[in-house]
């Protein structure tokens, strides 16, 4: 499998503190790499860098689409935009939902902004809410879902532009161990399961586990690289 992203040298300072200091990595298509690592070794800030969020002080972030290459780090503000909603899913712990809306519509959102029209968007919506099992959450608000069940709402939007790459940061975090297990596996088919790379930011051991690769962080720096047997990503 080719490398979608390859970073180099990637350094990233909030006024007097490095949250980075010189990291690189590869990640390739349909692999599933964990970032882990203590409170505050820079595991967020990497994965910002490398989805476009944030743009590191010095380094590359570069990103391979068929036939293409771009620096992710080097894109003005507008084309960085259009790369996240053209190329990148996200889910995160808690706050990228908008309350006020229903699950489908929450899920039909990035297609409606990639220029879809609603009627297609809205079926899409649904066919991925119910891939995930709760297709009868479509007109649900997402106050009135589980913290599981917002969480597999997350990945149905994340991978509705069918991005090359979705990026999670702790989307385990506020569950308790057997859905997380069961978001997991959600996470897992919806991403490397469909040939698209999965970067996952986690506390989690188990979490960890279940992707290809562990990235561990200390201090801003990728301090050990650990490979696993993904298991039990077919549940
Ligand atoms: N926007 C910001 N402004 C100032 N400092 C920041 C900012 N974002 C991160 N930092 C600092 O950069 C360092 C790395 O933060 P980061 O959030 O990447 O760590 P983390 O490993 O994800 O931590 P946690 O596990 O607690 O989420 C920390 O010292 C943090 O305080």
């Amino acid at each position: 499998m080719h490398n979608l992203i390859e970073a180099r040298g990637l350094f990233k300072d909030f006024g007097p503190t490095r949250a980075l200091r010189g990291v690189g990595l590869t990640v390739a298509a349909g692999e599933a790499v964990a970032i882990m690592g203590p409170s505050g070794s820079g595991k967020t800030t990497l994965l910002h860098c490398l989805a476009g969020i944030e743009t590191p002080g010095a380094g590359q972030v570069l990103f391979s689409r068929v036939g293409d290459t771009v620096d992710v780090a080097a894109l003005s503000d507008r084309r960085r935009g259009e790369l996240r909603r053209t190329s990148f899913g996200f889910v995160f712990q808690q706050g990228l939902l908008l309350p006020e809306l229903t699950a489908g519509e929450n899920v039909a959102l990035p297609l409606l902004l990639l220029g879809a029209r609603r009627a297609d968007a809205e079926a899409e919506a649904r066919r991925l809410l119910d891939l995930l099992g709760i297709g009868d959450k479509v007109g649900a608000r997402i106050g009135e879902l589980s913290g599981g069940q917002q969480q597999r709402v997350a990945i149905s939007r994340a991978q509705a532009s069918q991005p090359a790459v979705v990026f999670a940061d702790e989307p385990t975090g506020a569950l308790d161990s057997v859905t997380s297990a069961e978001v997991m596996s959600a996470l897992l088919a919806s991403t490397v399961g469909s040939g698209r790379a999965l970067v996952v930011v986690t506390h989690d051991a188990s979490v960890a586990a279940r992707c290809d690769r562990t990235l561990h962080m200390a201090d801003g720096t990728i301090v050990e690289m650990s490979t696993s047997v993904r298991a039990g990503d077919a549940s």
